[in-house]
C-alpha cells in the first residue's frame, strides 16, 4: 500500500487505551484501510468509538498496539507532521470566541504554515477554495459563533478539508444536521478520494456511505468489513439490544434495517 493524493493507507494493530493501565475503555482492536476506504464505526454510546477515533488522530498514545499512517508510527512522527496527513472533525462545538468564518477555515493550515511567516497565496487559495465547496462564501465574514449547529458542522468540515489531509477522521459529522443536509455531507464526503474514518450513528447512512463498516461494542472491535458482511441482522440486534429487521431490497439500497425495542 503506498500513499497518493487519493488519501492514504492506515494500519491499527492491536490498540489498547485507557485512562489508567487498569482501566481499557478500547482494547485488542486491529484494522487496516487502503488508500480510498471510508470507513463507519458504529456500536451503541459508550462502546468506545469516540475513544478510538482519539488513539487515531494521535490525541492519545495507546497503552498497547500502534497506529500507522502509511508504514509509519504516528508517535514517532511529530503533531505537526501528522496534522499536515491526518484531519479531524469533532463533535464538539468551539466555544463562544470571536472568530469568523474564514478565520476559522484558515485555522486548517495551520499544520502548512512555517515558522513566523503569514498566510501565503497558497493558504489563502486553499481556505477559499474549502469555503467554496461547502457552500460557505457567503458566511465568510460571519461570527463564527452565531452560526446554525448545521452551519458550524459544514464550516468545521471545510477547516479540516483546507489542512489538504489524506485522512480524514470524523466523530458523528451528521450531529446537528437536518436530513437533507445529513445527506449532502455524505455525499460530499463520499466524493472526496480520501481515506475516511467516521463514526456514525445511523446504521442505514452508515451502510450506504461506507465501503468498510467496524462495529464496536464494549471497547471491541467485534466485526470489520463490508457493510453486508459487518450488519447482519443478528450482529445488529446483539450489539444494540434491539430487534433489527433487514428490509426489502430497495434497488440501490439493498442493507436498510429496521429497528424495534427487543421484549424481553
Ligand atoms: N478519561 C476517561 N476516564 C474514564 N472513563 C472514560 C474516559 N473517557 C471516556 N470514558 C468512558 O469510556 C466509555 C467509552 O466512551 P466513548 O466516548 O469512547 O464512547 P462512544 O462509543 O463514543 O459513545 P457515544 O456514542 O455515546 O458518543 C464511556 O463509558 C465513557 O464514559
Amino acid at each position: 500500500m503506498s500513499c497518493s493524493s487519493k488519501g492514504c493507507p492506515i494500519r491499527v494493530t492491536d490498540l489498547g487505551w485507557g485512562p489508567k493501565p487498569s482501566l481499557f475503555l478500547v482494547r485488542g482492536v486491529s484494522f487496516a484501510l487502503d488508500a480510498g476506504d471510508r470507513l463507519a464505526i458504529v456500536g451503541p454510546n459508550g462502546a468506545g468509538k469516540t475513544t478510538l477515533l482519539r488513539c487515531l488522530y494521535r490525541s492519545v498514545s495507546p497503552l498497547e498496539g500502534q497506529v500507522e499512517v502509511d508504514g509509519q508510527n504516528i508517535w514517532s512522527m511529530t503533531a505537526r507532521q501528522v496534522a499536515r496527513r491526518v484531519a479531524v472533525v469533532l463533535q464538539e462545538m468551539p466555544g463562544d470566541f470571536p472568530f469568523t468564518v474564514r478565520d476559522v477555515v484558515m485555522m486548517g493550515r495551520v499544520p502548512w504554515r512555517e515558522g513566523l511567516s503569514g498566510w501565503s497565496d497558497q493558504d489563502r487559495a486553499e481556505a477559499e477554495h474549502a469555503l467554496d465547496h461547502l457552500d460557505l462564501l457567503r458566511l465568510a465574514n460571519r461570527q463564527f459563533s452565531t452560526l446554525s449547529g448545521g452551519e458550524k458542522q459544514r464550516v468545521l468540515v471545510a477547516r479540516a478539508l483546507a489542512q489538504k489531509p489524506e485522512i480524514l477522521i470524523l466523530d458523528e459529522p451528521t450531529n446537528h444536521l437536518d436530513i437533507r443536509h445529513q445527506l449532502e455531507i455524505l455525499d460530499l464526503l463520499g466524493a472526496l478520494n480520501l481515506t475516511i474514518i467516521t463514526t456514525l450513528h445511523d446504521i442505514n447512512l452508515a451502510a450506504e456511505f461506507a465501503s468498510h463498516v467496524a462495529l464496536m461494542h464494549g471497547g471491541q472491535m467485534s466485526g470489520f468489513g463490508a457493510p453486508e458482511t459487518v450488519l447482519t441482522e443478528q450482529a445488529l440486534s446483539g450489539t444494540f439490544g434491539v430487534l433489527a429487521a433487514r428490509q426489502q431490497a430497495e434497488g440501490l439500497r439493498p442493507h436498510r434495517f429496521s429497528f424495534s425495542l427487543a421484549l424481553n
